[in-house]
């Protein structure tokens, strides 16, 4: 079984070439030498002598998938710079990335120096690496370092903490796991099983990468002489019957030096709010789970529930790997979607900022509907889909932004299909026009010179009819926001609609609190979208707006 699982892994491209691992290894050893003669100037700038500047070292930690051993081709490296304490930040943005711009390696390279985690992201022998910086209070960082010491964390800022956290999460997994190997193989199972799934998205309310490697070590904990294939059989059979929301945790929380909130459900009130809650083992422990919604739980546990029953048949011999790792059926499964278009009349970078945001604060759109009645699911989906539309004046502009082009009655199906298919031909990345903006026409011709860049997400709705008969306040509702955009009302039967215009409303003054937000460039709009008839054998159910 477990060859057979390793087998289909490869064939399913989740391994790169020897060759190409070890392209990493010198990329980040040619990094490490960088650190370090990042750290010596900058001792040296600061008058320190030669060879004090070298004794002050510098060392470089990885994190994230390469740290894990679950990184496939298109894998990054996550990489952390940890200084001594006389360099500071502000070094990092200026001194590190000069001698970064000298190398010859380097092709691409983006600062983001006032993110909430500070990073450089470059590209560096063909492989994207992401580079964050921590100061640790202390005159000198030896080759020999590790950061398992809590007492290192004396002294630090929000942002250093912040930096060393992913490192200090990741390292303590792979201490805790019994067989590193057991894991990795298990944990690439998993990680493809959860992308194709499209539960993978700590943004979206999904566990992310840390919190599914978290899930997998504990099974590897319980079972600690089983292979890989036994590991992922009970790994769904254990979680499948979990009973949330006890936690998941690899060891137990610990106190430490710092005046910093620790995971306690006991003490607050928003800990003991957590559904799902998977708790990181480096001090101070946290919740990697906290975006889960109750409908988000609802997807986890009926995929949970699919991954045990294949299970018992793939450990049979009955099914092979490949069922398990089949992919998500999101835009066939619902009847009713919401599409949530954020655009800007302005650059492909401002529209990355905003749609940015507006992703950022979907997850408070879902709550919003799961608080209605007859909302039984509201499920966003774990990607977005960028676009770019010509505009040959200002109004088509404004229509396009207004999202009235892309979802009139007759291109909002056409809308739905194009994602379907992008989809389907796309299965893992992102589909997207941004980057070649100058070749991609999607309305109109090249002579239209005004660029307006949409990003669309989409939220899939179980709706219960049986509730909204009984529901007597739900009336029949046109709400024109103040941008302008339509009207969110759905028609479930002749006299029934539903009415979502308040958490659509408190939706679009979240995104307009963003102190950036220009009504003149940004805009965010929400309509209702139904499945497309030809991938639906049966007839929808005969209620539709146009007969109301
Ligand atoms: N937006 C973010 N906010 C906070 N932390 C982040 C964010 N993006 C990434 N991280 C941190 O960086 C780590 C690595 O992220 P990354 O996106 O590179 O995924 P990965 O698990 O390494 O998978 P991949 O193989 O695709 O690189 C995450 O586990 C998380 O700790
Ligand atoms: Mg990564
Ligand atoms: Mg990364």
């Amino acid at each position: 079984m477990n060859e057979k699982l390793i087998d289909e892994l490869k064939r399913q491209g989740s391994f790169e070439s020897e060759e190409e691992s070890q392209k990493r290894i010198e990329v980040l050893n040619k990094l490490q030498a960088l650190a370090e003669e990042f750290v010596r100037s900058v001792s040296i700038q600061k008058n320190m002598s030669e060879l004090m500047a070298r004794d002050a070292g510098g060392k470089i930690f990885t994190f994230g998938s390469y740290r894990l051993g679950v990184y496939g081709p298109g894998s990054d490296i996550d990489t952390l710079v940890v200084v001594p304490k006389h360099v500071t930040r502000e070094n990092f943005f200026d001194v590190f990335e000069k001698l970064l711009r000298k190398r010859p390696e380097l092709e691409e390279i983006a600062c983001v120096p006032d993110a909430f985690v500070p990073i450089i992201k470059i590209k560096f022998s063909s492989i994207s690496v992401d580079l964050i910086c921590a100061r640790l209070d202390i005159p000198q960082i030896p080759l020999s370092l590790t950061l398992d010491d809590k007492n290192l964390l004396r002294n630090l800022d929000e942002k250093d903490l912040r930096a060393l956290n992913g490192t200090r999460v990741t390292d303590e997994i792979l201490r805790l796991v019994p067989q590193a190997i057991v894991f990795k193989h298990a944990l690439r199972a998993i990680k493809l099983w959860a992308q194709r799934r499209a539960i993978y998205s700590n943004v979206m309310g999904f566990p992310g990468g840390v919190a599914w490697a978290m899930l997998v070590a504990r099974i590897c904990q319980l079972y600690p002489n089983a292979i890989s294939a036994t590991i992922i059989s009970k790994f769904f059979n254990i979680l499948n019957k979990w009973s949330w929301p006890q936690p998941v945790m690899l060891k137990a929380i610990e106190d430490g030096p710092l005046q910093v909130r620790v995971w306690n459900p006991k003490l607050y009130p928003a800990d003991r709010a957590h559904r799902m809650p998977i708790i990181t083992p480096a001090y101070p422990s946290m919740c990697a789970t906290h975006n889960i919604s109750a409908s988000t739980q609802k997807v986890i546990m009926s995929e949970l529930k699919r991954g045990a029953s294949l299970m018992d048949e793939i450990m049979i011999g009955k099914r092979p790997w490949a069922d398990l790792f089949i992919k998500h059926d999101f835009f066939l499964r619902y009847k009713y979607y919401l599409a949530v278009y954020a655009s800007s009349k302005g650059t492909a970078e401002q529209q990355l900022k905003w749609s940015g945001l507006v992703e950022s604060r979907l997850r408070q759109l879902v709550l919003k509907l799961e608080w209605i009645d007859s909302i039984e699911l509201a499920h966003p989906f774990v990607k977005e889909f960028d676009q770019v539309h010509y505009c040959a004046d200002e109004d088509e502009a404004k229509r396009v932004a207004d999202g009235e082009q892309i979802a009139t009655a007759s291109t909002k199906e056409a809308d739905l299909v194009k994602t379907v298919k992008a989809e389907e031909k796309e299965h893992g990345g992102k589909v997207t026009s941004n980057g070649d903006a100058e070749n991609k026409v999607v309305d109109g011709t090249t002579a239209k010179k005004l660029v307006v860049y949409t990003t669309t997400f989409f939220i899939g709705l179980e709706i219960n009819l049986d509730r909204m008969m009984e529901s007597l306040h739900f009336s029949i509702i046109e709400f024109v926001s103040e941008l302008g955009c339509m009207i969110l009302t759905y028609a479930l039967a002749r006299h029934k609609q539903l009415d979502i215009q308040w958490p659509c409303k408190e939706f679009y003054e979240m995104c307009r609190t963003w102190p950036e937000y220009d009504e003149d460039i940004n805009c965010i709009c929400v309509r209702n979208i139904r499945k497309y008839r030809a991938y639906c054998p049966l007839s929808v159910v005969n209620v539709s707006t146009d007969q109301s």
